[in-house]
């Protein structure tokens, strides 16, 4: 996303209360609320923007088609019952007309009650039998719907959470991609009901269908006349869609920054912070104010919704007066005997609530196809945006790896992150990578594993170009510890052995813990292994943040990769926890590549060579003992890391 401008709202604007603004006020000043955003880009400009009536009713075949062919994936034979049901319906319905028009000639001609019912009887047995199918076909569609949701709805949000895991990294970098992801998020929502909208609609439609052809064939004047009673209310239903829509998407934006506040405010793992620098106000301020701006997008488009309902009701009833009026004319002027009449009125509803059925599931799948496209959007573009590199694979110990004149720009950035960095990697050495901050150490890790491309230039593994080596077959060879781990939800043992293939016994595990020194906390924890180290779920628990970096660092170690790199990884150890890390980095060096970034540059002595990176680029390389000396960058930033 690329914000094109940036604006503090007034929180009049937001229309908070005076007790709220007061609330969150810290002393007298008010906090600032948070800056408005607005996209520009590809993806700012609402795809329905341009759309005519006639195309955006069109999309619906294509959306019935779209949701059949996603749920004949998951069970073909309910997607069977789910489009056998509304045919029976639609029989139903029209035996049912056939049968009230027979019984009615007996039910409204001359003779005794008795004598009429009896005439009647078959015929009624028949309506009966007609309901009774009906009703049996919608249990069974239902029925169907319900095999087929909750996996369609698995289906489709476990996809969108692949195609974001697999992308390319720098994709995230790419303006609006989570912003387009927020949005097809939605079409992931909708699978819940998109189901049901495409089974009421199909077989209202039959029911529809015959119902008319009834009507038409009782008196033709009745069929425009009654079509003519809910097209209003069509229309209306799908401009609303439409303005819901538009609300829909000018709210993403703030809606995904919201959901990550949310997030932020409310995960333990912060709490600490956000108690303890009193910043809960100011989030709840901040989410208020993203909430109401949101609500006033809403709220401003209600006047819309209002006109088009009020409108449109209004011109459905006068049609409908229209019908019920030529029906009455026809009867009492003799153009229509009673008893078809009385057909006719049933025929009418019958007609009427089908049609309204369509119009009401009809738009719901229109706003449905809206959200679908979205998702369907984002899937295609996280496809294209998958890994397409070549088909070589790494195999075997990584003897080499060799960066040649390699440059990196992050999307948006006016200058490289890397600016022509060529480096030599043996298995064995242990390399240092030192900087400032900003100077792109974990950018040349990213580079060097392969998450990221170079731009220009070249990073070779065993004399491949790693733009023609599939990316997977690069990171079964690589052990990262990085500067932001994550602290995964679940048992001790799945942190430690998380993207590797399964073991089926604890030593190798025991092995990484003790490699970091965590045995005896581990024994410490209710399950040991089997612990859940999630504090937030009953029989939980947490570690510290040094246990937790160990636990980090056991993961690595557990994997035994050909290329070890840890960014910054006993920052929150106590020095015991750092030097037995050191020790065992040193110890296992000899089979693999190391690479180690950090900012406590006594570390750096247990490396064969150290590179000093500086605006992207090496400025400064050599061993430890060479650094010091050289006066350089290495030796002023020694120099004031012991000036206390
Ligand atoms: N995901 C990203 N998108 C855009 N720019 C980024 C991204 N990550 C890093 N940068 C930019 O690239 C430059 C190098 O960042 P990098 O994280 O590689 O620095 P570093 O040397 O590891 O810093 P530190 O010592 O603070 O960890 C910085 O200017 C940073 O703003």
């Amino acid at each position: 996303m690329s914000p094109q401008h940036t604006r503090d709202t007034d929180p009049e604007e937001l229309n908070l209360t005076s007790a709220e603004t007061t609330n969150n006020q810290v002393g007298s000043i008010p906090p600032p609320p948070p800056a408005e955003i607005t996209y520009s880009g590809e993806y700012s400009v609402n795809p329905l923007g341009q759309a005519s009536f006639g195309k955006l009713s069109a999309q619906i075949p294509t959306v019935l088609g779209r949701i059949i062919r996603m749920a004949w994936r998951i069970d073909r034979r309910a997607v069977v019952w789910l489009l056998a049901c509304p045919v029976l319906t639609g029989i139903a319905a029209a035996v049912l007309l056939a049968a009230t028009a027979r019984a009615m000639r007996p039910l409204l001609s001359g003779g005794t009650v008795t004598d009429r019912l009896h005439q009647a009887l078959p015929a009624l047995v028949v309506v009966g039998i007609a309901a009774g199918l009906a009703r049996t076909a919608g249990v069974v569609a239902t029925y169907a719907e319900r095999r087929i949701t909750p996996r369609l709805t698995t289906e489709t949000d476990t996809a969108l959470v692949e195609a974001v895991c697999r992308v390319e990294a720098c994709a995230h970098a790419v303006d609006g991609f989570s912003d387009r992801q927020e949005a097809a998020e939605m079409g992931v929502i909708r699978t819940q009901v998109m189901v049901t909208d495409a089974q009421r609609f199909l077989s209202a439609l039959i029911r529809m269908v015959t119902a008319s052809a009834a009507i038409s064939v009782l008196n033709p004047l009745l069929l425009p006349l009654l079509l003519l009673a809910v097209l209003p209310a069509g229309v209306g239903a799908v401009l609303t869609a439409r303005v819901d829509y538009a609300i829909h998407y000018a709210n993403i934006a703030d809606r995904n920054v919201r959901g990550m506040m949310r997030w932020w405010s409310t995960t333990p793992k912060y709490g600490d912070e956000v108690r303890a620098n009193s910043m809960t106000d100011y989030l709840v301020f901040w989410y208020r104010s993203l909430s109401q701006r949101c609500d006033a997008r809403t709220l401003a488009a209600a006047p819309r919704t209002l006109r088009i309902g009020l409108l449109s009701s209004l011109a459905a009833g006068m049609f409908l007066l229209a019908t019920w009026g030529a029906l009455a004319w026809l009867a009492v002027t003799g153009r229509i005997a009673l008893a078809l009449a009385a057909t006719a009125v049933v025929a009418v509803q019958t007609t009427l609530a089908a049609l309204s059925q369509v119009i009401t599931n009809g738009a719901a799948l229109f706003h449905t196809s809206l959200y679908l496209t979205d998702m369907q959007t984002f899937l295609d573009d996280a496809t294209a945006r998958a890994p397409k590199r070549g088909p070589l694979q790494v195999s075997g110990p990584v003897d080499e790896i060799r960066l040649d004149e390699v440059v990196y720009q992050y999307p948006g950035k006016d200058k490289p992150a890397i600016a022509g960095v060529s480096l030599t990697l043996r298995r064995g050495n242990i390399l240092a990578i030192v900087g400032a901050n900003g100077s792109g150490k974990s950018t040349l890790t990213r580079l060097i594993t392969g998450i990221y491309l170079a731009d220009k230039g070249r990073v070779i593994w065993n004399g491949m170009d790693l733009a023609d080596v599939d990316p997977a077959t690069v990171w079964q060879k690589t052990g990262l510890v990085p500067q932001l781990f994550a602290q995964w939800p679940l048992r001790v043992r799945e942190n430690i052995t998380l993207g590797q293939p399964r073991t089926h016994h604890d030593e190798p595990v025991w092995e990484a813990v003790d490699a970091v020194g965590m045995r005896e906390a581990i024994d410490d924890l209710p399950t040991g292994l089997d612990t859940l180290l999630a504090r937030e779920i009953f029989g939980g628990a947490e570690l510290s943040g040094g246990q937790w970096q160990r636990i980090a660092c056991s993961r690595a170690l557990y994997r035994q990769p050909a290329l070890l790199i840890l960014d910054e990884p006993t920052s929150q150890m106590d020095p015991r926890g750092e030097h037995q890390i050191f020790e065992r980095i040193k110890a296992i060096a000899a089979d693999r590549i190391t690479i180690v970034v950090t900012h406590r540059l006594e570390n750096t002595k247990l490396a064969d060579h150290i590179v000093v990176l500086e605006e992207g680029r090496i400025t400064e390389q050599g061993r430890y003992d060479d650094l010091v000396h050289a006066g350089g960058t290495f030796a002023e930033l020694l120099a004031l890391s012991s000036d206390r």
